[in-house]
């Protein structure tokens, strides 16, 4: 649903923006294709690729990074990418699609290379554990090169920004050149770690269909913000560009940041000048200017330099500096040739592209969760199942109604998208769930009901919404197997939540969805209330959740997006836990 204050753009509709984007893509490239019902772009030979002996790699991440990531698949770069919905980290499935397109019957493995975000590392984490159980060789490598933190005390970690992309160029050199997926996994990794980015923002961005994504004033400018909009961690006065080029790079290599670039006079380096999608390039070669002489003035030799928009922000107009340490491989693996349209200039179309057929899937003997079997799990009767139906439908509905605060609160919070994530995940589960007299969900059985949603949720949702909520739901089936009882759904919940917190990392009290799950927990989970009625004791659970959610306005975040935000900026609840409030709230209103 788009918002009435939407930012202006150039799209047909909301939800179609990002599949346009990438058919428009493969349309101009003649060396991409799509994947066959997915939100993936591979390389047009790609199946002579796999059977090359060659390492493949995937990349993937939310959009609206453009050219990243998709723009940097071809020869020399990478095999294929994933994208997701804007600043959406994409669904396991698709991931596990590309994957297994890249790595089905290649003896040499596939490389994953992700941004250190919580919904990239646990979808393409579940994706990665899907492939290494069908027997594909895979690796994960997880980009985190923000020099912006000054310590590094939080769960979520260094987020990855435009690195990334000179990690591309290394690792697709190294697989094109035939080295082994362990041997290019070190070499990648001591990149990363050799590495440092700093960002400098003007002015927001906004998400297709919604506002701006945070407020700067005339004559501010934020340093150190990340790639989806979130806030940078210094607010400063505008400065010329020297002024602002030398305040970046002080910080990137303050020793005493914990996050700092080590650099020492006469190191060799490359540098990405980046445009975050909104700066003229006027002003970009001004910035390229000032970042070199202020490197050389330090007895840097800064012998490769790249300028131009290769990690964007939408619109956000600012830049980052990304400055890398050179030695003898990395920097043949950087001048190796590519044809990959983002790194190199894009090659003009052939002939009629926008009817290339897309690639086929490569056929699988196993297809998770696509089938449920109903023969597992207790049965309840027709009045349960109708029940559950009942409540499946009104917290989809009320999820879906509270999207546009939850986007809100997600915008000072985050990046602006955990309602939109979570109306897309209750929107799939109300297509399936179908009419209450013959539902398209098993509802008279909890557990395969329970997985069931898990798959939903896992298949349409993405972000770090979708992976948690599908960790969520398939833990909590386990408890659903036999004798359905209060206490078994009580078990379902506390499954759930250890869940959460074991993919996560996250504990009570970091501002997430878990202070609302545990408000709840504890309360349903109390001896002392053991006398109440079920639904007043639910009644209860529903204000601890609240409760809980509400809380979390008060709480410094140490997991996920918000933990890098200014903590005196985030003055509203945790969207992830005003979620759960939501929905145990749309729970009760069915049991009353
Ligand atoms: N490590 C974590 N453990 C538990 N919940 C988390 C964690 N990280 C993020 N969350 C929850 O996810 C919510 C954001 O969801 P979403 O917008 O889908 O994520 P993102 O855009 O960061 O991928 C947060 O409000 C928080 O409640
Ligand atoms: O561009 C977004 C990144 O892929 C992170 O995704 P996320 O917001 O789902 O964590
Ligand atoms: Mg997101
Ligand atoms: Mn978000």
């Amino acid at each position: 649903m788009a918002q009435t204050n939407a930012s202006k753009k150039l799209i047909n509709s909301v939800e179609s923006c990002v599949d346009e984007c990438l058919e428009g893509l493969v349309a101009v490239n003649p060396g991409l294709r799509l994947l066959e019902g997915h939100r993936v772009v591979v390389r047009s030979d790609i199946q002579e690729l796999v059977k090359s002996g060659k390492v493949t790699l995937v990349c993937g991440g939310g959009s609206g990074h453009e050219p990243a990531h998709a723009g940097y698949v071809g020869p020399g770069m990478l095999s294929a990418a994933v994208a997701g919905a804007v600043f959406t980290s994409p669904p396991p499935h698709s991931i596990l699609a590309a994957i297994r397109t890249v790595g089905k019957n290649n003896q040499a493995g596939v490389l994953v290379i992700i941004k250190n975000y919580t919904g990239d590392r646990l979808n393409f984490g579940l994706a990665v554990e899907r492939a290494k159980a069908e027997g594909i060789k895979v690796d994960m490598v997880v980009v985190g090169e923000d020099c912006a933190l000054t310590s590094t005390d939080k769960t979520a970690g260094r987020r990855g920004l435009c690195g990334t992309v000179f990690v591309h160029k290394i690792a697709g050199s190294l697989a094109e050149e035939g080295r082994s997926l362990e041997e290019i996994a070190v070499i990648v990794r001591e990149a990363v770690d050799n590495m440092g980015t700093i960002g400098l923002s003007l002015a927001p961005c906004s998400v297709p269909g919604s506002g701006p994504s945070f407020k700067l004033e005339h004559d501010e400018m934020e340093l150190g913000l990340g790639i989806h909009g979130e806030a940078g961690v210094k607010r400063m006065k505008l400065t010329n560009v020297q002024t602002a080029i030398s305040t970046m790079l002080d910080h990137m290599t303050n020793q005493a940041t914990k996050t700092h670039l080590e650099l020492v006079k006469g190191d060799a380096i490359g540098l990405i000048v980046n445009n975050l999608g909104g700066t003229s390039i006027l002003e970009l070669n001004i910035v390229a200017k000032e970042a070199i002489s202020y490197l050389e003035n330090k007895g840097l030799a800064v012998e490769r330099v790249y300028c131009g928009s290769f990690m964007t922000a939408l619109e956000m107009a600012g830049i980052s500096l990304t400055v890398l340490k050179l030695n003898e491989v990395l920097r043949d693996c950087l001048d190796s040739p590519t044809v990959a349209p983002g790194w190199s200039k894009p090659m003009l179309p052939k002939g009629q592209r926008l009817r290339a057929t897309p690639i086929p899937l490569p056929t699988t003997e196993s297809s998770h969760g696509d089938k449920i079997d109903v023969s597992v799990g207790e049965t309840v009767d027709k009045d349960y199942g109708n029940l559950l139906f009942e409540i499946i439908e009104n917290v989809c509905k009320s999820l879906i109604s509270s999207e546009n605060r939850l986007n809100m609160l997600d915008t000072q919070a985050g990046d602006g998208d955990c309602g939109t994530t979570v109306t897309r995940g209750a929107q799939a589960i109300l297509k399936k769930l179908g009419d209450k007299s013959s539902p398209g969900l098993p509802v008279t059985n909890p557990y395969s009901l329970t997985l069931a949603l898990a798959t939903i949720v896992e298949t349409d949702m993405g972000g770090s919404s979708g992976a948690l909520y599908s960790l969520f739901l398939t833990s909590a089936a386990q408890c659903l197997q036999t004798k359905i009882s209060s206490s078994s759904w009580i078990q379902a919940l506390n499954n759930g939540i250890a869940a959460i917190q074991r993919y996560g990392g996250a504990e009570p009290g970091d501002r997430t969805m878990l202070d609302a799950l545990y408000g709840a927990s504890e309360v349903l989970n109390d001896k002392n209330r053991s006398s109440l009625s079920n639904v007043e004791l639910f009644r209860q659970a529903v204000q601890a959740a609240e409760k809980g959610a509400e809380d979390t306005a008060k709480m410094a975040a140490k997991a996920g997006r918000a933990s890098y935000v200014n903590p005196d900026n985030l003055t509203q609840p945790d969207p992830g836990a005003i979620s759960v409030a939501v929905w145990f709230k749309a729970i009760l209103d069915k049991l009353v």
